[in-house]
């Protein structure tokens, strides 16, 4: 059961914008990824639903089923005056940390656009049209930043400026576990293809594998279509103010 589903934790329908919350300068978090960090709690918590990405792919259709329940995953987004956060959590009942030959680990992925919301959320529009994606895996909590246009086109970037760190939460009963993870960059990273903080705002989707389901590559659960992620400006106060 997915408990989140009926929580009161607003729900963003596909296109609808979130702010981007900026931690105020002096507030440092014990650890740069800590999942479980007093500042969390500060922060807005929305909702979006996920469902099973289309099989555009033929090794994802053999092993696509059409009747995978939804789930609900909850994100935060912020930023301090030079670092981007992104938070995580998700029910799971079985913490799934690696990939074997017959077993695959959990998973979970951030995905920005680099241009507007015209670039396919399905992983980009080509060469031109990319996008930068966070992903996330348990083991060690090592998170790769990898440019995509267009399903087929994953490339591992050469620079990884993106750090994570999570906690699987067991609960009273095995569906109440959950994963909560922290991805987090520095706001300006070298490198082709990282995104780009430096703008209003930036379309995001979002990714979940869940590996006692064998998902892996394309068959995972994904948010339909962009969010759009709204950032504020550093400076001053507001004209006006
Ligand atoms: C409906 C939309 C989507 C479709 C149809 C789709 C399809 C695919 C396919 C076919 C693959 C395997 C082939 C390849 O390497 O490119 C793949 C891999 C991957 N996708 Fe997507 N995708 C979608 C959305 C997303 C989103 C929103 C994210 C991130 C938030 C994402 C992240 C990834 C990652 C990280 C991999 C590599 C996984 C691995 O190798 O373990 N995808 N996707």
């Amino acid at each position: 059961a997915d408990t989140l589903a009926e929580s009161n934790i607003k729900l963003i329908e596909p296109g609808e914008s979130v702010p981007v919350s900026k931690i105020p300068d002096g507030i440092f978090l014990r650890t740069v990824n800590d999942p479980d960090d007093i500042i969390w709690a500060r922060i807005p918590e929305f909702r979006v639903e996920m469902g099973l990405a289309p099989p555009v792919h033929p090794s994802v259709e053999i092993r696509y089923t059409d009747d995978y329940p939804t789930e609900n995953l909850v994100f935060q987004l912020a930023r301090t005056s030079d670092r981007f956060y992104v938070r995580l959590r998700w029910m799971d009942e079985t913490e799934n940390v690696a990939t074997k030959r017959d077993a695959f680990r959990d998973g979970a992925a951030i995905e920005f656009s680099s241009g507007d919301d015209y670039v396919s959320y399905m992983m980009g529009s080509g060469a031109e049209e990319t996008v930068n994606i966070w992903y996330w895996h348990p083991e060690g909590d090592r998170v790769e930043s990898l440019a995509a246009g267009g399903p087929g086109s994953i490339t591992r970037l050469e620079e990884q400026p993106v750090t994570g760190g999570s906690e699987y939460l067991t609960g009273a009963n095995a569906d109440d576990s959950e994963w909560i993870v922290v991805m987090s960059r520095p706001l300006v990273a070298e490198g082709e293809h990282q995104i780009s903080f430096d703008r209003e705002t930036i379309p995001v989707a979002f990714a979940v594998w869940q590996g006692a389901d064998d998902q892996r590559d394309g068959l995972k659960l994904v948010s339909q279509d962009w969010i759009i992620a709204e950032l504020t400006p550093d400076t001053g106060p507001a004209a006006g103010n």
